[in-house]
This record gives C-alpha cells, sequence and structure tokens, in this order.
C-alpha cells in the first residue's frame, strides 16, 4: 500500500483550517496518527476516505488519486468513525450480516460463514446472539472492527478507537489490529492516547492546529527529547516550585518526598538528573517546546 499526500488542506465553511498544508507518505503497516483534540485528525480521516472532499492539495492511493477513482478506492478502505453508533434492533451477527449484504455480494451461506469468522477474529463469537447495543464499550469498537473488515479492504482507517476503553480492552483491541497488520491490511490509526502508538506503530506523524509537526517512527521522535527529560526528587516547598516552572509528566510519592519527571531544555535542579525518554515525554516536548503550548 501506497499513499501520498501533498498540500492537503480542508477549509470548512466557516474559515476554520481544520488541515493546513499536509505531506505525508504513509507505506505498509500500521500508522499512528496522533494529536491533541481538535488537532484536525477526524478532518484528516475523513478526507481521506472520501466522505468530505479536501478544499486543496492532492491524495493518492496506490497512484489513484481520490478524486478521480472514487468508488475504486472507497472499495479498497474499512473505516471505523469516532462516533461508531449500531442499529438497535439488531443481534451481533444480524448487524455484521447486515453490513455484509451493504458491502458485499455474497450469497447467505458465503455471508454467514464470513460473519462468523470475523466474529471469531476479534473475539465476540461466544456474544454473537446478544444485542448489538447491550455489548460493552470495548466489544462495541471491536464490532466496529469487523464492520470495518466485512470488504476485505486493503486500507483500514480507525478514528480514536479506544477512546473510553478501560486498560484491558485497550491492550485487546491493539493486539487485534498488530494482527491484521500482519495479514497485509494496512491500517492508519488516529489517536490523543500516546500508549496506542509506541506499542503499535512503526510509523507517525504528530497533527497540532492541522498542521504536521512531527513526521517518522516514534524512536526518532524519542531521539529528539533525549537529553531533556529530567527525574528529581524533592520536598513540598521545592516540589511546588518545579511544577509552576517546567511540565511536570509523573510524580510519585517517595518517603515523604516526590520524585518527579520533567522536561526541561537545561538542567531544572542541581539534584536533577536525566533518565530515558519515552514517547509520552517526547509529545510533551513537542505540544511545548515546538509548538507554545503551555501545559504547566
Ligand atoms: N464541519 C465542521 N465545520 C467547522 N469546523 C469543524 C468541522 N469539523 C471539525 N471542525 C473543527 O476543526 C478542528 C479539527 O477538528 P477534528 O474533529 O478534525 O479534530 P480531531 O483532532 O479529530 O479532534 P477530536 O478528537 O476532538 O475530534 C476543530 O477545531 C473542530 O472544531
Amino acid at each position: 500500500m501506497n499513499i501520498e499526500i501533498r498540500g492537503l488542506s480542508k477549509i470548512y465553511p466557516n474559515g476554520h483550517a481544520a488541515i493546513r498544508n499536509v505531506d505525508l507518505d504513509i507505506g505498509t503497516g500500521m500508522f499512528g496518527l496522533l494529536g491533541p483534540n481538535g488537532a484536525g485528525k477526524s478532518s484528516f480521516m475523513r478526507t481521506l476516505v472520501t466522505l468530505q472532499s479536501a478544499t486543496s492539495g492532492s491524495i493518492l492511493i496506490e497512484g489513484l488519486d481520490i478524486n478521480e477513482h472514487r468508488q475504486k478506492i472507497r472499495a479498497m478502505i474499512g473505516y471505523l468513525p469516532q462516533d461508531f453508533t449500531f442499529f438497535s434492533k439488531l443481534k451481533t451477527w444480524e448487524f455484521l450480516d447486515y453490513a455484509a449484504r451493504l458491502a458485499t455480494n455474497l450469497k447467505k451461506k458465503d455471508r454467514l460463514i464470513k460473519v462468523d469468522h470475523l466474529l471469531d477474529q476479534v473475539g465476540l463469537l461466544d456474544v454473537r446472539e446478544r444485542m448489538a447495543n447491550k455489548l460493552s464499550g470495548g466489544m462495541k469498537r471491536r464490532l466496529g472492527i469487523a464492520q470495518a473488515l466485512i470488504g476485505d479492504p486493503k486500507l483500514l482507517v480507525i478514528d480514536e478507537p479506544t477512546t473510553g476503553l478501560d486498560p484491558e480492552e485497550r491492550i485487546r483491541f491493539r493486539n487485534i489490529l498488530s494482527d491484521l497488520s500482519q495479514k497485509d491490511v494496512t491500517i492508519i490509526l488516529s489517536t490523543h492516547i500516546v500508549g496506542d502508538i509506541s506499542s503499535t506503530c512503526h510509523n507517525m506523524a504528530m497533527l497540532n492546529k492541522g498542521e504536521v509537526a512531527f513526521k517518522g517512527s516514534p524512536e526518532g521522535m524519542i531521539d529528539q527529547v533525549r537529553g531533556h527529560v529530567w527525574q528529581v526528587t524533592l520536598g513540598d516547598e521545592e516540589f511546588t516550585e518545579i511544577k509552576n516552572k517546567y511540565s511536570v509528566v509523573s510524580t510519585i510519592p517517595v518517603e515523604g518526598q516526590w520524585e518527579a519527571q520533567l522536561i526541561a531544555t537545561d538542567q531544572p535542579h542541581p539534584k536533577a538528573v536525566n533518565v530515558n525518554p519515552n514517547l509520552e515525554h517526547a509529545y510533551v516536548y513537542f505540544m511545548e517546546n515546538q509548538l507554545g503550548v503551555s501545559l504547566v
């Protein structure tokens, strides 16, 4: 899979520029689009899956311009929107069968085989008879993935899939996506949860206010913060001073003091030592130092 995006902008009729001049190349595997709420992730995804047109710029998928080959492109894509909802009167398998009727020309027997295969793949075979709207939040999200997979897409576009899920469901969901990406499905995943990207994606971009703030590998983003992540253990008074001055990423109480990790360009306190950065540190660093967003 090869997706080439050049100079992409989306300005809504009210004048709001949700995507600004985005250039991205997305290849096979799992690609993560990271960014805070309102960064333009959903606008980008909706444009990519041809649900809305761009104001300017181009998107080529497998060399095909999405404006000229809309039907062909749509047949290649499975999409799970952020606000995916169910028809309330259908059982879990019936819902998926309905989606299969819309998306495929399969005969009933083959459709039902496919439905059960997909339910099994996303761990919902046990609850196939349960009403779809009675599934838990995580199960609904997994049924959403099954529905997006029903037409055997080459590209799966998933908008904020793990928001609101408990940690167990989040891990389960990530594992399903990892399995899929091994099976020749390219996945583009948008999220504001750093852990979704660090545990699954080899390539990523960070969007902020509609612009690409970083593109590359998660390791590449982490490299940029190396030397700027510090750990220091302080009493109440000094800790309050530090907290008011720097972005504190984590705090653990240790024997009446505070062990804090924080982001700072230079050593923030004589006792502070550098620690190995992770993607969460890099995210905070980018938001603060590169983009001027104050998190203090
Ligand atoms: N149809 C629209 N008309 C006008 N403004 C819009 C429209 N859709 C989105 N926006 C605005 O564009 C910006 C980007 O929104 P978008 O939903 O793409 O961001 P996001 O990164 O997906 O954030 P979230 O996770 O909060 O949905 C926001 O300021 C939003 O209010």
